[in-house]
């Protein structure tokens, strides 16, 4: 039987509750943890040989496999906060699985960020221990949990990012042999990126990188 992590299996989709002073609260990228979040600068990423600046930028391209010129603005951004604005026009035009393979593709994005970025991440994602990780957030209890009371303690939500980090983790600790430095597709259809399927994810950066077309010019 194969066995599904628990971000996978539909009834872990209830809201939890944490206690702000007892786990890692990913919240301002300045902060301690701050690289954990999808926001954060300093862990690039090349995908099919283009260069790719945030786990944000890739993952809300992924949303239009179907749209390559709109996948182009979002990677051309410098700032992942900017491209996730440019994907919001086009929000409803995300491939029609996005609900259901959403969560797959920020695994993915995630393995992606640690096969590229193995020390920096890695060593970020082990300091945290065996403790909860949390992202904090004001609207969204999907990928993180927001503050429920007045003095700021408690976090609810479903916090699906902050569990697929710790799954990451996980995975991590185990990894002797430096198996998550590759990474392959992930197994759903139309995984393209500018018009090319997504091929295997590899540590090495290749030097020969093309850039993002806003940066051409
Ligand atoms: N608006 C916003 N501001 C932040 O500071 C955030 N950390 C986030 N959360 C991230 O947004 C991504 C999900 O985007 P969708 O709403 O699914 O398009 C994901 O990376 C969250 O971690 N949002």
């Amino acid at each position: 039987m194969i066995s599904r992590s628990s971000v996978d299996r539909p009834e872990n989709s209830q809201l939890r509750t944490y206690v702000r002073s007892e786990v890692v609260v990913v919240y301002k990228t300045k902060e301690a943890f701050g690289g954990l979040s999808n926001m954060a600068a300093g862990y690039p990423l090349q995908i099919n040989g283009v260069r790719i600046l945030t786990t944000e930028a890739l993952y809300q391209a992924c949303r239009f496999p179907h749209m390559p010129d709109v996948q182009r603005e979002i990677i051309g951004q410098h700032s992942p906060m900017t491209a996730k604005m440019k994907s919001k026009p086009h929000r409803k035009n995300s491939r029609p699985d996005w609900d259901e393979v959403r969560h797959k593709v920020m695994r993915w994005c995630l393995r992606v960020k640690l096969a590229q970025n193995y020390e920096e991440f890695g060593r970020l994602l082990l300091a945290t221990r065996s403790q909860p990780i949390v992202e904090q957030s004001r609207k969204d209890d999907y990928w993180g949990a927001k503050l429920v009371d007045d003095a700021g303690d408690i976090l609810v939500g479903q916090n699906v990012l902050g569990r697929l980090l710790m799954e990451l983790r996980e995975k991590l600790k185990d990894d002797t042999e430096g198996v998550l430095k590759t990474v392959p597709p992930l197994g759903i259809s139309d995984f393209m990126l500018l018009g090319k399927p997504i091929e295997t994810v590899t540590a090495n950066l290749s030097r020969d990188v093309q850039k993002p077309q806003s940066d051409m010019f």
